[in-house]
């Protein structure tokens, strides 16, 4: 990626003739007869995802909840804003840095929390971690991991990482607790609680399969609860047995655990605050009155998120509440977005409608399930270097919201 500049002095067009960018490397590797090994369209990267994996894997990623309208919607609200160029901008490359939470990001992309990753890949998560810190993306890990929490950390390195919750509700909290100073301990800065997923949706693709990869012994999708000190224990104590020898009925407890099928209450919300003492996170949130809960609980930040779609049946668009959400708490907390991205437009779209980070979610797992680690690095590297340029060629200097607002998008469906 081209590190981006924005001090250039206002008379002078300074855009570098050769930059360090992704395509700039594959066309020069074009002329000595390279062909990439993965495609650059968008909507392929699920094609060919779904000739290299399972039945189940497939229909696990691609799956959405009952009709996929909410999934359709989310992909079609994109196309209801245009994106406006401004001509004779002189500017080089935009600067893509965004600020969060008092820090400064190098990319306004993140990867969302994904579990079971190893589902699609056998390096799983690992080879995620990996790639994100190549490119300097967040990774967000979630707890229905197929590689615990120290693992991750490990293969992440000095990349910047953040713990997904899935929240347990055993009486005492004590696997909570032990969750967060895990996640602590191993360098993850920031808590994304997700709260649309006290239960998994209804989805039509995993029930034709019979298949539900987070409840199968081989820690596909348990590795986190069955690394946890705390659980161990407990489930040594209960049944006189460690994991090891039922991984049957520990994983099936592991996941009423963390998925209880009852949902938290906002009152609750005070025992994370309590226990992690950087930002919280509050991810799958779509309506104002919700968000302004957020606000008055004192969290840090939201994700305007619908999961992509894969958890409630006829919803409306994540992109669509976005503006409400942003108008309403945006001066109060960060405003981060996630559903329906697959292209660099989407991402654009999303900051100028008052995102400060956008989520990938599918697509890097196309990557990952394509060529594992290098498949992901492509797939960020990819919707970056369209990011680059759309933003470029539209006249807009930076992702902050100065430069990149609702002043660059029209709506087309009016
Ligand atoms: C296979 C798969 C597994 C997911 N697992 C989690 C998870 O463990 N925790 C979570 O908060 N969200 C999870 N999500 C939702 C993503 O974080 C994100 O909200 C969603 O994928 C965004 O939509 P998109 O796929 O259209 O980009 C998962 C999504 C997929 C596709
Ligand atoms: O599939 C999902 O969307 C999800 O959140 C999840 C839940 C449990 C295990 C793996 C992923």
């Amino acid at each position: 990626m081209t590190s981006p500049q924005d001090n250039q002095s206002d008379n002078k067009p300074t855009a570098k003739l050769t930059p360090f960018t992704y395509e700039n490397d594959v066309y020069q590797a074009g002329r000595k007869g390279q062909k990439p090994s993965i495609t650059f369209n968008c909507f392929e990267w699920e094609t060919l995802a779904k000739g290299r994996l399972s039945a189940d894997s497939y229909g696990y990623v691609w799956g959405s909840a009952g009709t996929r309208e909410t999934d359709d919607n989310n992909k079609k609200a994109f196309k209801k804003w245009g994106i406006v160029p401004s001509r004779m901008v002189k500017s080089d490359f935009p600067d893509l840095k965004t600020k969060l939470f008092g820090e400064t990001y190098d990319y306004p992309i993140a990867m969302a929390p994904v579990g079971v990753q190893r589902i699609f890949h056998p390096d799983g998560e690992t080879a995620s971690a990996k790639a994100a810190e190549k490119e300097d993306v967040t990774y967000i890990l979630s707890t229905a991991s197929a590689t615990n929490i120290e693992d991750v950390a490990k293969a992440n390195g000095d990349g910047s990482r953040w713990y997904q919750l899935y929240w347990p509700t055993n009486e005492n909290n004590d696997i909570t607790v032990s969750l967060l100073s895990r996640a602590k301990a191993a360098g993850y800065k920031v808590l994304v609680v997700t709260l649309d997923t006290y239960i998994l949706g209804w989805r039509p693709s995993d029930l034709n399969n019979a298949y539900n990869p987070f409840i199968r012994p081989d820690d596909i999708g348990v590795a986190i609860g069955f690394s946890d000190p705390v659980y161990r224990r407990k489930f040594e104590k209960e049944h006189g047995k460690p994991i090891e020898e039922d991984l049957e009925t520990a994983a099936t407890e592991w996941a009423h655990t963390v998925f209880p099928g009852v949902s938290h209450g906002w009152e609750d919300l005070k025992f994370l605050q309590e226990h992690w003492d950087g930002p919280i996170v509050l991810k799958g949130i779509q309506t104002v009155a919700d968000a302004k809960k957020a606000v008055e609980c004192g969290v840090q930040g939201i994700v305007v998120s619908n999961h992509g779609g894969r958890q409630q049946d006829g919803g409306i668009a994540s992109l669509d509440v976005l503006p409400e959400i942003v108008d309403a708490v945006g001066d109060d907390l960060e405003i981060i977005f996630d559903s329906g991205v697959r292209c660099g437009a989407d991402i654009l779209r999303a900051l100028a409608l008052g995102a400060k980070m956008v989520l990938i979610g599918r697509p890097y797992i196309y990557g990952l399930a394509i060529q594992g680690e290098a498949g992901v690095r492509h797939v960020l590297k990819s919707l970056l270097g369209d990011l680059n340029l759309t933003l470029h060629l539209s006249g807009i200097k930076s992702v902050s919201p100065e430069h990149l607002n609702r002043s660059v998008l029209r709506r087309t469906d009016n």
